[in-house]
C-alpha cells in the first residue's frame, strides 16, 4: 500500500510535466496562475519593507523591481520605441491602452520615475497586491461615482504641479482585448488640460501572436511599445477636450493598426524560464516587426 502511495506521488509531477509540454491550455492555465501567485507572493513579501517609508511614489520602485523578471519567465521580449519622448523634465499625463493584466509587463519596462496609474477602486480590497498599490500612491477612483471620480481627478491635477508627478491613465477605463480601441474616458485629458501639462500617448502591441485567453494560449513572444510624440495642453480650457480626446485617440488608433499588422520573426523570441513556449507563434498574421527603438 505505502509502495503504491509513493508510487503515484512520485507519477504526479512526472504527469502534470507532461502534461505541461504537451498540453498548451494546460501550460496556459499553469502560467497565468504563476502570473497571479507571483504578484500576490511579492506584494505581501514586499509590501511590510515599503511600509516603513509610508505611502510614497518611491514605493513604485519597489513595485517595479518585483514585476520586471517577470517578462524573462515568459520569454516575453520588450522592443520599445521613442522612449526619448519621456525623458521629459515635469509632470504629463501618460495615456495607454489596455488590453489585460499581462500590460504590467509593458508598464514597468517604461514607466518613468515620479508615475503612478490612476487604478479602479477595487484593486484596494486585493488583500496584501491593494495594500502595495495604496503604499506606492496608486490613485484609486470609483467609476461607478463619476463626481466622485472626477473630484480626484481634479485633486490628482493640483498635485502633479506641487509634487512633480506623472500620471498613468488606460483612458479605455477597462481592459480591451479586442483589435481595436474603445471610446476613451475623458479623465486623463481633462486632468491634462486642468494641470496643463503635456500628454505623452503610448501604445502596446496586441498580445496575440503570444497571449490569448479565449484560445488558451500563452507562448513566448515579442511586444512592441511605442511610445508617441507628446502633445502640448498649454492655453486648452475644457470645452477643448473632446477635440483633444478624439485627436490622441485617432493618433493612437492608427499606431495599434500599423503595429497590428507587424509581426515579429522567430529570432525575436525569448527562451522562457517557464518551459518550452508550446504552440509556437499561432493565429498571428504575418509580416514585418517594428524595428525601431531598443530591446530590454
Ligand atoms: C521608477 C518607478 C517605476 C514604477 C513602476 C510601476 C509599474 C507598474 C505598476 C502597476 C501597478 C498597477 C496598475 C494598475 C492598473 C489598473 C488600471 C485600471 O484600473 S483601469 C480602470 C480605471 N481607469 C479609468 O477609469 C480611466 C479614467 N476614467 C475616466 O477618465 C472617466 O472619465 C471617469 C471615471 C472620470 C468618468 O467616467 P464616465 O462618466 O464613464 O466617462 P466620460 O465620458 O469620460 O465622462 C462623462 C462626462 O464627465 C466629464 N468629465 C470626465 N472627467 C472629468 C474631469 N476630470 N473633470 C471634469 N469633467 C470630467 C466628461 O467630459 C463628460 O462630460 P461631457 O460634457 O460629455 O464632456
Ligand atoms: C510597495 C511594495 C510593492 C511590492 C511588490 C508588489 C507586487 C505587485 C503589486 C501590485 C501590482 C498590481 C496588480 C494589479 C493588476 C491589475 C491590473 C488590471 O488589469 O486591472 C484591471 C483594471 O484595469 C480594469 O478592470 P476591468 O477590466 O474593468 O475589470
Amino acid at each position: 500500500m505505502d509502495v503504491l502511495l509513493l508510487h503515484g506521488l512520485l507519477l504526479l509531477p512526472l504527469a502534470a510535466l507532461l502534461l505541461y509540454r504537451c498540453s498548451p491550455p494546460f501550460q496556459y492555465l499553469l502560467k497565468v496562475a504563476f502570473f497571479n501567485c507571483w504578484i500576490v507572493a511579492t506584494a505581501t513579501l514586499l509590501s511590510p519593507f515599503a511600509a516603513f517609508r509610508g505611502r510614497s511614489v518611491e514605493n513604485m520602485k519597489i513595485l517595479r523591481a518585483a514585476l520586471l523578471p517577470l517578462k524573462r519567465f515568459y520569454g516575453i521580449r520588450m522592443r520599445v520605441s521613442g522612449s526619448e519622448r519621456l525623458r521629459l523634465p515635469g509632470p504629463f499625463v501618460i495615456v495607454c491602452n489596455h488590453q489585460a493584466s499581462l500590460d504590467l509587463m509593458g508598464m514597468v519596462e517604461i514607466i518613468p520615475e515620479r508615475c503612478v496609474p490612476i487604478a479602479k477602486r477595487e484593486l484596494l480590497y486585493l488583500g496584501t497586491v491593494g495594500w502595495a498599490c495604496w503604499l506606492s500612491g496608486i490613485i484609486f477612483i470609483d467609476r461607478h461615482r463619476r463626481d466622485a471620480a472626477i473630484e480626484v481627478i481634479s485633486h490628482t491635477a493640483s498635485t502633479m504641479q506641487r509634487e512633480n508627478l506623472r500620471v498613468w491613465v488606460f483612458p479605455e477605463g477597462t481592459r480591451n482585448p479586442g483589435r481595436s480601441m474603445l471610446p476613451f474616458k475623458r479623465g486623463a485629458f481633462h486632468l491634462a488640460v486642468q494641470a496643463q501639462v503635456p500628454i505623452v500617448p503610448i501604445v502596446i502591441s496586441p498580445y496575440w501572436n503570444f497571449f490569448s485567453p479565449k484560445e488558451k494560449r500563452f507562448t513566448s513572444g515579442t511586444c512592441t511599445i511605442r511610445i508617441l510624440p507628446s502633445v502640448d495642453t498649454r492655453g486648452l480650457s475644457p470645452k477643448d477636450v473632446p477635440e483633444l480626446t478624439e485627436s490622441v485617440r485617432q493618433a493612437m488608433a492608427e499606431a495599434l493598426a500599423e503595429m497590428s499588422t507587424s509581426d515579429h520573426r522567430d529570432q525575436d523570441k525569448e527562451q522562457p524560464l517557464l518551459g518550452p513556449g508550446a504552440g509556437g507563434d499561432r493565429g498571428s498574421p504575418r509580416g514585418q516587426g517594428d524595428t525601431a527603438g531598443s530591446s530590454n
